[in-house]
């Protein structure tokens, strides 16, 4: 499914696909936001949802919101990547900009859940990193979702009695960062993403890269 890309250091390489998971307010969306703004040759994949949208969030920006039906069709003609229902809402990656963007040279940061990183993992398992981020406690989990004030009462309690059972995929994940303080966490994210883009099996112009070096060695 990747494309080449050029890095920083001149040698191509597959672009690839950077996944967050979490239970619901230990801090992706928060992350995915730094990473998108600091780091280059980063393109946020933006997801389809049937949920209502939130106070401050943009259509096309946060998410495209759309309808049910609307919704179905897409998934029926293969416009999506992956799907789930999560909290009882529809959420997906539309397939189009992801494949444009690994084309063009970028890696897809991806904050989708558990069930959206094992359809990801399905279909392009060499191309996907997957980092979960958990909270540091319950409490402060709950703190997080109240802080947030974009939930009701019961929105939030329905997503503290689900967060155990999102928790319990942890392990299916290839990287784990607690989310303490977020520009730790910031910082942890973004060494797996460096190092992940450095891996030789991704680096697909290094035979010709070391090749050009023993030449001007040898020659
Ligand atoms: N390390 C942290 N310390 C304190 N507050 C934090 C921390 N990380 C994130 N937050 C805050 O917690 C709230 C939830 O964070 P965020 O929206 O990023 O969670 P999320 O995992 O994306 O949740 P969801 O899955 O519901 O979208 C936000 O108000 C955010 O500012
Ligand atoms: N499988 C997918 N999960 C997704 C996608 N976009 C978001 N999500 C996950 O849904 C929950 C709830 O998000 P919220 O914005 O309503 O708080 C969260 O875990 C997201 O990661 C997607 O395209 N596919």
């Amino acid at each position: 499914m990747s494309g080449g890309s050029t890095s920083f250091d001149g040698v191509e390489r597959r672009g690839l696909m950077f996944v967050l998971s979490s239970p619901s307010g230990a801090g992706k969306t928060t992350l995915t936001r730094l990473l998108i703004d600091r780091m280059p040759d980063l393109q946020l994949s933006v997801s389809a949802t049937t949920r209502p949208m939130r106070p401050g969030e943009v259509d096309g920006k946060d998410y495209m919101f759309v309808d049910k039906p609307r919704f179905e069709t897409m998934a029926k003609s293969n416009e999506l990547l992956e799907w789930a229902i999560v909290f009882d809402n529809r959420y997906g990656t539309p397939r189009a900009p992801v494949e444009a963007a690994l084309s063009a040279g970028n890696d897809v940061l991806f904050d989708i859940d558990w069930q959206g990183t094992q359809q990801l993992r399905e279909k392009a398992r060499a191309d996907v990193v997957s980092v979960f981020i958990l909270p540091p406690s319950a409490a402060d989990l709950e703190k997080r979702l109240h802080t947030r004030a974009q939930d009701s009462d019961e929105v939030i309690r329905g997503r503290m009695s689900r967060a155990s059972h999102e928790m319990s995929h942890w392990a299916e994940y290839d990287y784990i960062v607690i989310n303490h303080n977020v520009e730790e966490a910031y910082s942890e994210v973004q060494s797996i993403l460096k190092a992940e883009r450095l891996k030789r099996e991704r680096r697909t112009g290094l035979t010709s890269f070391v090749r050009g070096l023993q030449q001007e060695l040898e020659g």
